[in-house]
């Protein structure tokens, strides 16, 4: 399910051999704004995070993210809530120019020991612009109300 129209970026990807039979990443509804991704772990041997325990999960695919774009790779609220899994390094950032399998770093902040089976949704993946910059070193920055305040500054 998906609004795109002709004129939407084409993600073109590769399928692995690790990632034979599993769904393509989908928006599950309309106006969702990340695809999931589901885990390309062997069928026969699902890979057991214990608490406190971090993994690298394979999505059994290659991406060709369009020039432009980045991918975020986010954890899933329900199982954040109910499980306590989220992504270690939130959101993972995937390069338009990375072509290796793109995997989910998954951490398990929860109490039990969490299952992950073949296909299971495990993140979402945010296709998002982004502008690299000129750099240019100066000697003096324009001056603003704020200034150096932050962190709080403007009270609660
Ligand atoms: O959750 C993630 C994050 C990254 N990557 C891949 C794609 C990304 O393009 C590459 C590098 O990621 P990043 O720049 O975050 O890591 P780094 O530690 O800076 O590694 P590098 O030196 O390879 O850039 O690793 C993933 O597959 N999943
Ligand atoms: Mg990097």
């Amino acid at each position: 399910m998906n609004a795109h129209t002709s004129s939407s970026p084409k993600l073109n990807l590769i399928r692995l051999e690790n990632g034979d039979g599993l769904d393509l990443p989908s928006y599950e509804t309309a106006g969702a704004a990340g695809m999931d991704l589901r885990a390309a772990v062997a069928e026969a041997e699902p890979m057991t995070l214990a608490p406190g325990k971090r993994a690298l999960v394979p999505t059994g695919f290659i991406f060709e993210i369009p020039a432009g774009y980045e991918a975020q790779i986010r954890p899933r609220s329900g199982l954040a809530f109910k499980n306590g899994i989220t992504c270690l390094n939130t959101p993972g950032t995937i390069d338009s120019d990375y072509r290796g399998e793109v995997k989910v770093l998954l951490i398990n902040l929860g109490e039990q020991d969490f299952i992950i089976s073949r296909g299971m949704r495990i993140a979402q993946m945010v296709i998002a612009p982004v502008t690299q910059v000129r750099v240019a070193e100066i000697s003096d920055v324009t001056e603003t109300v704020r200034g150096a305040g932050g962190f709080g500054s403007t009270g609660v």
